[in-house]
């Protein structure tokens, strides 16, 4: 299956660096999550990997090709970008069907992406009357329908309800079980966590990380250990003593900065303190996440001021 390949990739609109010397590789056989805060250059990414755009300077190619070479493109990628380009006044079967005309798709194929997302029963309806999740779910049979080893879709859980959510998830897995190469864009890293294997993290135009979710965590921060003990003060002054700094939480438990749960173990074993549960505290994703795009997020909130005025 092929590869999606962006090389030093730069695109400038008047004033703004939306895409600013990017390179990154999307393999097949995984699911890659493509995250960054709101206008990190996500969009623009995925739309230059299409030609819908053009790169400032740089390339992006699929599988060594841009996509504008490729003579039926359906057929080897598929994508959802806005589905609000979607013409309304189109039923969902005959916006599926026209797609497979200009490609060469066989006709069957619309029937099987209409069941594959849930919109069989649907599709005799006018585009311009579906909801958001409903436009969702055709921009996903359309770019599913030429049956395409390279999948892109930007924010596909965007208004989808709780079992339309599920759905996706699966669906993407089984995408790249299949052995495809499946880019999936969100700003959500909790939401990515749950469907992907890869992640390429865009902060401001730039690439912050390209890693197996499994290194972005381990190298995410220092260790940090939790337990809960009978006599928890026992150990917490054995471990400041040590040097080592502690928190206690609401439930009991106490957290230990700087220590793995086995370190915490061996210390409070020397002391003779009985310990009821000992685990490594793994910052969350999300928290790993926040940390590395903090200072690349360009839209922050802040919360609103408690200080009274005087
Ligand atoms: N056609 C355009 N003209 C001018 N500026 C643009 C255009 N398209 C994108 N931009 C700018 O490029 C930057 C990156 O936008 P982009 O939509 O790619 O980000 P994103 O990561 O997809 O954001 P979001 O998560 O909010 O969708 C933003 O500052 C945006 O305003």
């Amino acid at each position: 299956m092929e590869t999606i390949d962006v090389q030093q990739l730069t695109k400038h609109y008047a004033g703004v660096r939306a895409v600013d010397r990017l390179t990154f590789t999307v393999c097949p056989g995984r699911v890659t999550g493509f995250l960054g805060p709101n206008g990190a250059g996500k969009s623009t990414t995925m739309r230059l990997v299409l030609g819908l755009a053009r790169p400032t300077s740089g390339s992006a190619t699929i599988g060594g090709r841009a996509y504008g070479s490729f003579h039926a493109p359906l057929r080897h990628v598929g994508a959802l970008l806005d589905t609000h380009a979607i013409q309304g006044s189109r039923t969902a079967r005959n916006h599926l069907r026209s797609l497979t005309v200009a490609n060469g798709i066989p006709d069957r194929r619309v029937e099987e992406v209409l069941d594959e997302t849930g919109l069989t029963e649907a599709a005799h309806r006018r585009v311009g009357e579906f909801s958001l999740g409903m436009r969702q779910r055709l921009g996903v049979a359309a770019a599913l329908l030429g049956d395409p080893g390279v999948v892109m879709l930007d924010e596909p859980s965007n208004g989808l309800d709780p079992e339309g959510v599920v759905w996706i998830r699966g669906l993407l897995r089984r995408l790249a079980a299949e052995g495809r190469t499946v880019l999936v864009s969100s700003h959500l890293m909790s939401e990515t966590a749950e469907f992907a294997d890869h992640l390429v993290v865009l902060g401001r135009g730039r690439l912050l990380a390209d890693t197996s979710i499994r290194t972005f965590l381990a190298g995410s921060g220092p260790p940090r250990a939790r337990f809960r003990a009978p006599q928890p003060a026992r150990l917490v002054a054995a471990l400041t003593r040590r040097g080592h700094s502690v928190e206690l939480g609401e439930d009991g438990r106490v957290s230990v900065g700087g220590l793995r749960a086995e370190d915490v173990g061996t210390i409070a074993a020397r002391e003779g303190i009985p310990v009821l549960e000992l685990t490594d505290e793994r910052m969350s994703l999300e928290q790993a996440y926040l940390r590395l795009t903090a200072d690349d997020a360009q839209f922050v909130s802040r919360a609103p001021s408690t200080r009274q005025e005087v």
